[in-house]
């Protein structure tokens, strides 16, 4: 993609309440400081309205590099020679449900936005799915869009790995960026694997750090794991604020390059590596150079991270399973 045209950024849900942070935080320079961009925005025909006050507060903030936007309730209109899109528009789940749950609300949604995207957006168009069960929607996607490079679809599980560091930092005691090489494996779900064994607090090894294996497997998991849940329960509605800036910061890391000397967690299309079957979107450590990402190769894994990972890695395939059942992909 050329740097001086605007960057016609694409994003779903646009009415909802991740994009009430989303749009602001993408259009205020989060995303690509100081290119200018076009946000097309999609949302459902009864939300329109609902989005003309949002476009009505985004023009009021006088961003100096949102250079224009669009709205609709067409993808195939929307969507037309887009470089980025996020899809964030899907049902979010209620208390007691889990993410999977929402397979056959939302899933849906994905095989109609797949087929558009393959007909209309850019060739190197960089698909995000955040819209939950997050990593099987993007599967749909995928799967829709048969001419788009399967590997230019992700599914978001930076906010997962943000709540990995932050929980690590406050039982070590130190700042946040002090956390790196964090790994979150599998999926956007109860099941996903946080991997402190080959994370580094101050270049050292996480959970020799640590130095307590209960608390990585009785604490630390199941906080990480279950925050999205903790925070329905607190809020009566899902995390959002976070969510906008982990997808800010999943794109703006895919299209502008990890950070030299870290890796980042992103779900993408498995090629095989760790044992995880070629083709399913699951949670891989990554680095990203020249905006193509790569998954890390050779990383350690014992006993105990492989089991996890398997059970999350069972999940997907079950997920999969589903919605072959269904007929989305
Ligand atoms: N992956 C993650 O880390 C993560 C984190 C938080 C939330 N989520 C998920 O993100 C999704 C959105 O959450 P939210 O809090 O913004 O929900 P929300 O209900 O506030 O907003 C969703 C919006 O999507 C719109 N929408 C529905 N179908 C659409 C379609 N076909 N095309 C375009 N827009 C459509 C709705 O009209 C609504 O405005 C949920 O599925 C939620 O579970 C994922
Ligand atoms: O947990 C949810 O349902 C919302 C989101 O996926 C989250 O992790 O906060």
């Amino acid at each position: 993609m050329s740097t001086d045209a605007p960057l016609k950024i694409a994003v779903t849900g646009a009415a909802g309440q991740i994009c009430y942070s989303l749009l602001f935080r993408i259009a205020s320079g989060s995303l690509l400081g100081d290119r200018p961009i076009e946000l097309r925005l999609l949302e459902i025909t009864p939300a329109l309205k609902a989005l003309e006050g949002v476009v009505m507060e985004l023009d009021d903030c006088a961003f100096g590099n949102l250079v224009n936007i669009e709205i609709g309730d067409d993808p195939r209109k929307v969507f037309d020679g887009v470089h980025a899109a996020m899809l964030v528009g899907a049902m979010p789940r209620k208390a007691g449900m889990e993410r999977g749950d929402l397979l056959s609300a939302n899933g849906a949604i994905f095989t109609a936005q797949g087929k558009a995207l393959n007909d209309v957006a850019a060739d190197d168009v960089k698909v995000l799915v955040t819209g939950n069960p997050a990593n099987t929607n993007a599967l749909i996607a995928m799967k829709n869009a048969p001419d788009i490079p399967a590997s230019q679809f992700n599914a978001l599980t930076r906010l997962d790995h943000n709540r990995a560091k932050s929980q690590l930092a406050a039982k070590l005691g130190v700042p946040v960026t002090e956390v790196s090489h964090m790994t979150i494996w599998g999926n956007h779900s109860a099941t996903q694997y946080p991997d402190l064994f080959n994370a580094k607090v101050g270049g050292k090894n996480a959970a020799e750090l640590v130095g307590d294996e209960a608390w990585i497997e009785n604490d630390f998991i199941p906080t990480v794991a279950k925050r999205g849940a903790a925070i329905i329960a607190a809020r009566g509605l899902s995390s959002a604020a976070s969510a906008a800036n982990a997808t800010v910061e999943h794109m703006r890391d895919w299209i502008l390059g990890t950070p030299e000397g870290d890796w980042v967690s992103m779900a993408v299309p498995s090629d095989g590596s760790y044992g995880v079957p070629e083709g399913l979107i699951s949670s891989f450590p990554c680095i990203v150079k020249d905006g193509k990402y790569e998954i890390v190769q050779g990383l350690e894994l014992g006993e105990f991270s492989r089991a996890k990972i398997d059970a999350s890695v069972a999940e997907l395939v079950d997920e999969r399973n589903a919605v072959t059942e269904l007929g989305l992909i």
